[in-house]
């Protein structure tokens, strides 16, 4: 795997300023984060509504840009590549799960966890891809349409998908936005065992504590900042902290089932709900 030569950071940004707009309608979204993905882990960036989670992850991806600062993915700098060098890095380095599961509805499962290698020119490593069949526990499945699983299931051919090319990191957008929470804890899971088993590295954006608690470490944003580390998270605690930086989250663990935090921590359910600037499709 090509990491950075600074302490095995799979991904991260440097002083990273993001505005967008000018004048009365200019909003910092980022300001001034330095923050490292570690190699071989599974973090989650968690903030309040607003607070800068998704400008940062599609900074740190390459799917946008800074207007300051630094990114890099794998010791490279992003801000030094041009457009098509940029998209060859985005393609053979990085992987994407969404929270629309963005298959391609005529492919079968096989074919769309093959799909951006096949548009590459590229093999693949097939014993590689033949181990994540089995992560994702879709064998059987593999001559299936889409349209013939469940969302859980969807979401877990597009984590295949994600890793198929053996990428330094994978990027994950709210990725259990639209399933239960049974479906999600399933997914939640799988990027779990793909980061251990497999020695791969997953960015998490999430509105969920529950689903945080996942990962092997959460980062909090508030107002575009960096304001916390978390290790080995537990729901209540990721909880607890979320309750001081948003008042609006009070009260929620008591709503939920079994004192479990669920969908009043959700993200957006569907499309309609994501605003324009997070409802892209698999980036090419
Ligand atoms: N394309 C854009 N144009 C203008 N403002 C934007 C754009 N994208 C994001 N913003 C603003 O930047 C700030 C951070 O947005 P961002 O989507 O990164 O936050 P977030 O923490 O992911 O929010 P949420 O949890 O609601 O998805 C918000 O104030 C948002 O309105």
């Amino acid at each position: 795997m090509n990491t950075t030569d600074a302490g095995g950071a799979a991904a991260r940004v440097v002083d990273a300023v993001k505005v967008y707009g000018s004048g009365d309608t200019e909003v910092r979204a980022l300001d001034g984060v330095t923050v490292d993905f570690p190699a071989g882990r599974f973090t989650a960036i968690m903030g309040p509504s607003g607070s800068g989670k998704s400008t940062l992850m599609h900074c740190a991806a390459g799917l946008d840009t800074l207007t300051s600062g630094s990114a890099a993915i794998g010791g490279t700098e992003l801000g030094t590549l041009d457009d098509r060098r940029l998209t060859v890095l985005r393609r053979d380095r990085v992987g994407f799960v969404f929270q629309a599961f963005n298959l391609l509805p005529t492919l079968t499962v096989a074919e769309n966890i093959t799909l951006p290698l096949d548009l590459a020119g590229v093999r693949g490593d097939a014993e590689w891809i033949d181990a994540l069949v089995d992560v994702i526990g879709l064998r059987d499945r593999l001559h299936h349409r889409p349209s013939e699983l469940s969302g859980g299931q969807q979401q877990r051919v597009a984590v295949a998908r994600a890793f198929a090319g053996r990428p330094d990191v994978v990027f994950a957008d709210e990725p259990t936005g639209n399933l239960d929470s049974r479906s999600g804890a399933e997914v939640l899971g799988l990027l779990g065992r793909a980061v251990r088993q497999t020695a791969r590295t997953v960015v998490m954006v999430t509105h969920d504590p529950v689903a945080a608690a996942h990962a092997d470490e959460v980062v909090f944003l508030a107002d575009g900042r960096l304001v916390d580390r978390m290790q080995d998270p537990t729901a209540e605690r990721v909880l607890d902290r979320m309750k001081a930086l948003d008042g609006a989250l009070d009260g929620a663990l008591d709503s939920a089932p079994d004192g479990a935090p669920d969908s009043a921590l959700d993200g957006p359910r569907d499309a309609s709900e994501i605003p324009d600037h997070h409802a892209q499709g698999a980036p090419s």
